[in-house]
């Protein structure tokens, strides 16, 4: 860590889904830039008076960030951070981005019990996560890892089951694809270097203590 690292907060922002949900809140409680979107070509977004810097990262790649000291904190998924089981604190459920992971198949291809999938093809992106769950219920299979559009594989007969994130299960549905499991829910933690935790505690503890403040109040309206 330089001098100049100690002097500034960095906050890690994914692109996606959770960037715009992540800022609008932070933006409530202090922390902003000027000129901070996910579309902006710039990654690194400074705010001088703040002594605040956000980077924008691709989801997958957000907690790597944080785990070296990149970043001093980040906003993510529980998705993501239990696939890439990241050496990082999670500080605080933050209560929005609400989704879950869950196993799928092809109408047509639904068993009667879980363990009568053994063996078979599951297209996902999060491979840990799947092979973990699979594992845990005693059975071996096939994984296929994709990067997205997963309920596509089952239609064209890359795998016959899918490992993936559901929110609305509209996708599933205009897939005739049906749910039959869940590995666990997921929503958007704050989280925080463990070096970072320690040397910076007044300002990360301030972050928290908004973010609280905030899941609160947006919990009773
Ligand atoms: N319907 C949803 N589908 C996927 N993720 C969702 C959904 N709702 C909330 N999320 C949360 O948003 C996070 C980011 O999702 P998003 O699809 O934008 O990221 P991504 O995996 O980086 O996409 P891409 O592959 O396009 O880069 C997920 O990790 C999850 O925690
Ligand atoms: O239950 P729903 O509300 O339909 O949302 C779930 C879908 O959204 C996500 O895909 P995303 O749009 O991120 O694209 P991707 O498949 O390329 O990751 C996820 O992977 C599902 O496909």
């Amino acid at each position: 860590m330089t001098s100049n690292d100690m002097d500034y907060l960095t906050i890690a922002l994914p692109k996606g889904k959770l960037f715009d949900l992540s800022a609008s809140r932070l933006a409530k409680i202090g922390y902003t830039a000027e000129g901070l979107s996910e579309n902006s070509r710039k990654l690194v977004i400074a705010n001088e008076t703040e002594k605040i810097r956000f980077i924008i990262t691709k989801t997958a790649d957000l907690p790597t960030y944080v785990e070296y000291g990149a970043a001093d904190v980040g906003i993510i998924g529980k998705d993501v951070l239990l696939e890439e089981n990241k050496d990082v604190y999670e500080l605080l459920d933050l209560k929005f981005g609400f989704c879950r992971m869950m196993v799928a198949v092809p109408q047509a291809l639904k068993q009667e019990k879980l363990t009568d999938y053994a063996h078979m093809r599951v297209a996902t992106k999060y491979p840990r996560v799947a092979e973990s769950f699979f594992h845990g219920i005693g059975i071996q299979m096939e994984i296929i890892k994709l990067n997205g559009s997963i309920e596509l594989a089952p239609m064209v007969g890359l795998a016959e089951i899918i490992v993936d994130l559901v929110e609305t299960g509209r996708t599933l549905k205009e897939n005739n694809l049906v749910e039959v499991a869940q590995i666990h829910p997921a929503t958007a933690r704050f989280i925080a270097n463990r070096v970072s935790f320690k040397m910076k505690f007044d300002r990360i503890n301030k972050m928290v203590e908004g973010l609280k403040a905030l899941v609160e109040s947006e919990g009773k309206a």
